[in-house]
């Protein structure tokens, strides 16, 4: 795997998310925590969530010192009247960004997906999305707000070995786009942020090493994309200088998307 070719860069200037407020899905790990890091790092009061309380209380204790805050609230997104509360927890002194981060799935070749398997991912990955954000809605209006949901590279174009997550994404994306808009007049922007290979804990021991090592040759510009970097574009369309963009797949992923697919099964 050949590593980065430059550092990754902190590109937005401080003080830039002053006095707005986040809430961040799946808080505890990976680009969520790094998501709720970078905004709270700019000055952005963040709410985070997820199931785990104590991974939750890892990414607080590394938001100590920084411009913003971070708490959280431990919630699990796929029990939508506890989740669509917290919402309103959240939100009661205004909302000026989400980020629907929490996501996941397990590989398999789609013939192996059982019903619940499909339904439990769908859950995850869409239902729970419409549900936060509809529950959103009235806040991110109040405040002419930004949605961020994080998707996957290649989204669009179909993946081998997780059928389930795909096309549970790609609902996402034409809510998104539906979303944009139905509430453009209201001025909430809605984007999807579609990450190549992220070596994050979904994807770090040496179990998933031969998939990681798989991902990244199939990625033309030969590297995963670093966590970071994924953190500085959602602070970017959560910021003034991302007032017009909305409806978008943006893909940060080397060209991932034009290569051969990151397919997570053989053909
Ligand atoms: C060309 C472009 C393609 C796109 C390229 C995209 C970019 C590539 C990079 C992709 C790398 C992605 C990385 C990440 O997303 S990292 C994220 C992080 N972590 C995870 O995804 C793990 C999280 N997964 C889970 O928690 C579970 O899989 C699940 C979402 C299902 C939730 O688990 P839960 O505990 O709630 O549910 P159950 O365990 O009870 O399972 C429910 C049913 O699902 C069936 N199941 C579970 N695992 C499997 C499996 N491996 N194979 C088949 N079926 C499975 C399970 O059996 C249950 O159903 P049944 O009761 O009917 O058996
Ligand atoms: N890593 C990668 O290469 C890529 C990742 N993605 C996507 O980016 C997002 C973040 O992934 P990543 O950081 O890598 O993986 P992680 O596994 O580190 O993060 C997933 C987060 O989602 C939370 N989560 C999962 N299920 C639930 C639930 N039911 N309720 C609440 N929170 C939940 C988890 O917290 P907890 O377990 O505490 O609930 C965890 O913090 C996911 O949607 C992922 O699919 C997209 C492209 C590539």
């Amino acid at each position: 795997m050949t590593e980065p070719s430059t550092p990754p860069k902190e590109v937005l200037r401080p003080g830039l998310l002053a006095g707005t407020t986040g809430l961040v899905t799946g808080a505890g790990s990976g680009i969520g925590r790094a998501v709720s890091l970078r905004l709270a790092a700019l000055g952005m009061a963040v709410h985070g969530t997820g199931r785990r309380e104590e991974a939750l209380a890892g990414t607080a204790t590394l938001a100590e010192g920084l411009a913003g805050s971070f708490a959280y609230t431990p919630c699990n997104v796929r029990e939508t009247d506890a989740v669509t509360a917290l919402v309103e927890q959240v939100a009661a002194n205004g909302l000026d960004l989400l980020v629907n981060n929490a996501g996941g799935q397990f590989f398999a070749p789609a013939a192996e997906i059982s019903q619940k398997g499909w339904n439990t991912v769908v859950d995850l990955n869409l239902n729970a999305i419409f549900a936060v954000t509809r529950a959103a809605y009235p806040h991110l209006k109040a405040r002419r707000g930004a949605v961020v949901s994080m998707s996957l590279s290649g989204v669009d174009r179909g993946g081998m070995g997780f059928a389930h997550s795909i096309a549970a994404r790609a609902g996402v994306l034409g809510m998104t786009r539906s979303l944009a808009l139905e509430w453009a007049r209201d001025g909430i922007r809605l984007n999807c942020i579609g990450p190549g290979t992220v070596v994050t804990e979904g994807l770090a021991g040496e179990a998933a090493r031969e998939i990681l090592d798989r991902l990244v040759a199939a990625t033309p510009m030969g590297e995963p994309t670093p966590v970071e970097e994924v953190a500085e574009l959602v602070a970017y369309l959560a910021s003034p200088a991302g007032r017009l963009m909305t409806g978008q797949l943006i893909q940060i992923d080397g060209a991932a998307h034009l290569g051969p697919g990151l397919h997570l099964i053989a053909s």
